[in-house]
């Protein structure tokens, strides 16, 4: 490092200086006392003078060489801090996982002070929003010395590789790939958070693992970095609702127990996407059916491929509406289109469905993916805070009456299940004498 001179041997110059100084101090005051004596002889004179330089030598080497020795020591940690330093920077190049605006806004604030010093640049106007930030980032940093902001930095993009490193143990490989779920894909990519139901030789129907599994994942993908979140099906359906043979699996307290474990579970379950904080979007590539249709009214945006249908038979299985929809779908397309759908269980297509304004808009299934996919990574580019706190603001005066709405469609649903209607629809699916 040329930047920084080798200062170990000064304490040994300065002190060979300083006892020079005071030899030929001392000889210019004694000269004329020892050519008086004439004699270069050992005096009591000379042994002064010698005990005297002696020990000064030696306070001298302790009151120099403590502090240039610390200085020379800092200067050392210094130079391992900028190599540190330079790892950290290409350590951040190397992230698998985007670390969210916010520490990126803090990882270049604090490179900036470290490499140039306090912010000295013209204040960016407000609609350079970008720009702002950064230097909003760089100039509360203040007069932080440049040697803090380097240290800072270094411990930053340690705390950081270390938090992607464990996650990344829990998705072994890339993020891409997750074996925590059994009935869910869960992806993390590109600011979005992907959840796949994944039981496509049961058209995704949703078991009592599935409904705890979405739950979970959903609260994971409320804190986790990504900007927004979508939930899909994996095969030709997106979900066929609620697994049939939920039923079939009676608990010692008997079919009354059963009803209030589900009621229970399903108020749970709807909850979850009542609080959900972040933009939520639905990517129906198939038929739905059941829950899976109700609770699109609790989404941001639903986009559908033109095979989806949407589909509430719950008079055929002597149930009643969840998910909200007793209250959503009479907002989302009035009361009579409602009740065709809620009470009747007309199966709408996509078109319909989109006409009737549950679907924000229908893609032909050759290029939905595609097309989606191209609209969802733009959407997730966006300011995050913004859309959290915009969905704040459209969804946040109905939570208190949508909560208040499940809590009636599940205590109804519990006196329904307990029905003849509804454990011969249960049956007769079973024993497959119907298919919807
Ligand atoms: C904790 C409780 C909370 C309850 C919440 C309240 C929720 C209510 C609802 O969601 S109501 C809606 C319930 N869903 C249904 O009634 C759909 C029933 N399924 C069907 O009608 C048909 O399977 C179909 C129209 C979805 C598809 O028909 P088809 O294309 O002919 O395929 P298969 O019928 O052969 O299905 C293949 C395979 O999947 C199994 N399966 C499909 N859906 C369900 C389901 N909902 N529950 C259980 N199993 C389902 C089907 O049995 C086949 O399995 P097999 O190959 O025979 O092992």
């Amino acid at each position: 490092m040329s930047d920084f001179p080798d200062l170990r041997y000064f304490p040994i110059w300065s002190c060979f200086c300083n006892l020079f100084l005071k030899l030929t101090h001392y000889l210019k005051i004694n000269l004329f006392h020892i050519l008086w004596k004439r004699t270069f002889r050992l005096s009591v004179d000379t042994l002064n003078f010698s005990f005297v330089f002696c020990l000064e030598f030696v306070i001298h080497l302790q009151v120099v060489s403590f502090p240039v020795v610390q200085l020379h020591m800092n200067r050392t940690a210094m130079r391992a801090s900028q190599k540190d330093f330079e790892n950290a920077v290409n350590q951040v190049k190397l992230l698998k996982k985007d670390p969210g605006n916010e520490v990126k806004l803090k990882l270049y604030a604090l490179y900036k002070q470290a490499t140039e010093g306090p912010c000295d640049m013209p204040k960016p106007g407000v609609f350079d929003l970008i720009n702002k930030a950064k230097w909003d980032a760089w100039n509360t940093l203040g007069t932080l010395p440049k040697e803090t902001a380097r240290q800072n930095y270094v411990d930053l993009v340690s705390s950081l590789s270390s938090s992607l490193e464990s996650s990344s143990q829990v998705e072994p490989g890339t993020d891409r790939k997750s074996t925590a779920y059994e009935t869910l894909m869960v992806t993390s990519e590109d600011g979005i958070t992907k959840i796949t139901l994944n039981r496509p030789a049961k058209k995704n129907a949703i078991n009592i693992e599935m409904y705890h599994e979405i739950m979970r994942a959903l609260k994971a993908a409320s804190k986790d970095d990504s900007s927004i979140t979508v939930l899909t099906g994996n095969g030709d359906y997106y979900s066929s609702g609620n697994d049939l043979t939920n039923f079939t699996d009676i608990p010692p307290g008997g079919v009354e127990e059963k009803a209030k474990n589900s009621a229970i579970l399903l108020r749970e379950f709807v909850g979850c996407f009542i609080d959900f904080p972040k933009p939520l979007i639905a990517m129906v590539n198939g038929p739905a059916v059941g829950i899976s249709v109700t609770i699109l009214g609790l989404f941001d945006a639903v986009y559908a491929s033109d095979r989806a249908t949407f589909h509430t038979p719950f008079s055929h299985l002597g149930q009643s509406p969840e998910g909200c929809s007793s209250y959503t779908f009479l907002k989302i397309m009035g009361p009579a289109k409602a009740t065709e759908m809620l009470v009747f269980g007309k199966k709408l297509t996509a078109g319909e469905a989109c006409a009737q304004g549950l679907v924000t808009e229908v893609f032909p299934d050759s290029t939905f993916q595609k097309e989606v996919w191209t609209r969802l990574k733009a959407f997730a580019k966006l300011p995050p805070n913004a859309m959290r706190i915009s969905k704040e603001v459209i969804r946040n005066r109905e939570k208190e009456k949508l909560h208040a709405v499940n809590a009636e469609e599940c205590s109804v649903l519990q006196e329904r299940w307990l029905s003849d209607e509804c454990m011969n629809a249960v049956v007769n699916f079973l024993s497959r004498k119907s298919n919807l």
